[in-house]
């Protein structure tokens, strides 16, 4: 069995006077691809920064790569950790290149009296080829649209050969030809990395990649299902998860939601 990633027992995490995940566990073992699905307010986000090993549970365990979050310096794992935010905070116009180098140093911008050894640039342009930014190695980020930003991110989160990939609402803003070139960049990581685990939160069964492996149903802070994703993603699973009627199709290793009216769910 491959090696475990991740492992998240009967986590609780309390905040401002409320609870907002009452006993989660999840297992993400290498070369697995898992999707968080949930509505808005469901808890996707606050899982995911204990993926990330950004927040100590209130209780439950979680363990990151094999370390006890609480037991192990939480910036070294970090570094083990690729985060692809669509927010990325970048105030400066750096080249498509340079951002991808600052996932090397683990920073927004770019580290002062840090050159990068031949190795590491001769790396860092093969992941921009693979995300198909070759034409734009050049291009500054302003000057990039939210798609080509997006690939850039995947290629910077993966510059520092991380174990553990977390992608939060990659496809957010994104139009439908954007979109889909993302997902194609993640398929075709599940081939040139496979060792590599991913954790990817969205809202929009659409915007699974061919390679989703595995899925879990967050609603109010619960997990309502979880496991290998043609057993999760069920019609009678969505729809309590997102307490509306939602009819589930999967064809051709794509997902699709469409909301039913009430009455018509029974006879769907
Ligand atoms: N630091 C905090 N203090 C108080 N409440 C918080 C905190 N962080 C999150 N919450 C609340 O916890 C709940 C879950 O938030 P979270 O962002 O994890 O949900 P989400 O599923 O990612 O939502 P969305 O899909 O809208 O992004 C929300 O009700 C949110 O307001």
């Amino acid at each position: 069995m491959s090696p475990t990633v991740l492992d998240l027992r009967d986590v609780v995490f309390r905040r401002g006077g409320g609870e907002i995940l009452h006993g989660v566990d999840l297992t993400v073992r290498a070369g697995e691809h898992w999707a968080l699905l949930g509505p808005n307010g469901a808890g996707k986000s606050t899982l995911l920064g204990f993926c990330g090993a950004q927040v100590h549970p209130t209780s439950g365990t979680v363990e990151v790569l094999g370390r006890r979050l609480g037991r192990v310096d939480l910036q070294e794992l970090r570094r083990d950790i690729g985060h692809v935010n669509p927010r990325h905070p970048l105030q400066s116009a750096l080249t498509v290149r340079q951002v991808v180098l600052t996932g090397i140093t683990g920073t927004v911008e770019l580290t002062m009296r840090w050159t990068p050894s031949a190795e590491e640039l001769a790396r860092v342009d093969e992941l921009i080829a693979e995300v198909g930014l070759e034409a734009h190695r050049e291009s500054r980020w302003p000057t990039l649209s939210q798609g080509q930003r997006g690939r850039a991110l995947i290629a910077r989160a993966l510059a520092a050969q991380p174990r553990l990939l977390l992608l939060d609402e990659p496809t957010t803003g994104l139009d439908v030809a954007a979109r889909e070139q993302l997902l194609t960049v993640l398929d075709r990581l599940a081939h040139t990395a496979p060792e590599v685990a991913s954790v990817l939160v969205t809202h929009h069964l659409e915007e699974l990649p061919t390679t989703t492996s595995h899925a879990l149903l967050l609603a109010r802070g619960s997990v309502v299902a979880a496991g290998p994703v043609a057993e999760v993603l069920t019609t009678a699973a969505v729809t309590a998860t997102f307490d509306h009627p939602i009819d589930v199709d999967h064809d051709g290793g794509r997902w699709r939601a469409r909301a039913l009216p009430p009455t018509r769910l029974h006879s769907a």
